[in-house]
């Protein structure tokens, strides 16, 4: 049996505003007073792991033991077929220190050249950690294709490269309402909503 979250003051522990809205979206629903790392001034950890999981209780763990409450945590990044994971856990660290998602997908596309595979996959782990270093995960993921060149400006990160299995448009074109429904990050948020939180 997972913990509860009995409800109050979480922090969504992340540095990235595209995240922090999009988990404030899934949040809004329930119960809860959702705080950022960024409003908490709470560093950001370096991400040492070597999976999604391992990065997003590292981040989570060290949001609870900093801020003495409960944390939410998310760890993504895009994995394409042709590229064998790539960026995998290194989706953030290939827009370099600027953050640039235009140079991010712009390598992407230029290490795809000569492959005909465009398949690949958004996954989200999220954590949720308790400041007594209790934590419950879930990771879940997204099937697509990479769409070149990029298109729309609704989402953040590689939104505007990635096509979700049976979609016309790019998560970059799409609704956040409709991203929602669909993406690596809600259906991970769902597992996270059916264990960890009251009904
Ligand atoms: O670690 P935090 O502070 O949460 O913020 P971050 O941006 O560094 O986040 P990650 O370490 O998890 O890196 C994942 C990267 O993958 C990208 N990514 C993840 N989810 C995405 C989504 O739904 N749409 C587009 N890009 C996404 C995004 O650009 C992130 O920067
Ligand atoms: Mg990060």
């Amino acid at each position: 049996m997972a913990r509860k979250f009995e409800g109050g003051r979480l922090v969504v522990a992340s540095h990235n505003p595209g995240k922090v809205r999009e988990i404030n979206d899934l949040l809004r629903p329930f119960r809860v007073e959702a705080v950022s790392a960024g409003d908490l001034n709470l560093p950001e950890p370096e991400e040492t792991g070597v999976t999604f999981a391992e990065n997003a209780i590292l981040k989570a763990k060290a949001a609870a033991e900093a801020s003495g409450l409960p944390a939410l945590s998310d760890d993504s990044g895009l994995s394409v077929n042709a590229l064998d994971g790539a960026p995998g856990i290194y989706s953030a660290r290939w827009a370099g220190p600027g953050k640039d998602f235009g140079i991010a997908m712009k390598r992407v596309n230029t290490e795809m050249v000569g492959k005909d595979d465009p398949r690949a996959q958004f996954i989200c782990a999220l954590c949720l950690a308790w400041p007594d270093g209790h934590v419950e995960v879930f990771e879940r993921t997204v099937d697509g294709v990479i769409s070149w060149p990029p298109t729309g400006t609704k989402g953040f990160g590689y939104d505007p490269i990635f096509r979700p299995e049976g979609h016309t448009i790019t998560f970059g074109e799409m609704e956040p309402e409709k991203k929602h429904a669909m993406s690596h990050r809600a259906r991970a948020f769902e597992q996270l909503v059916d264990n960890c939180f009251q009904k």
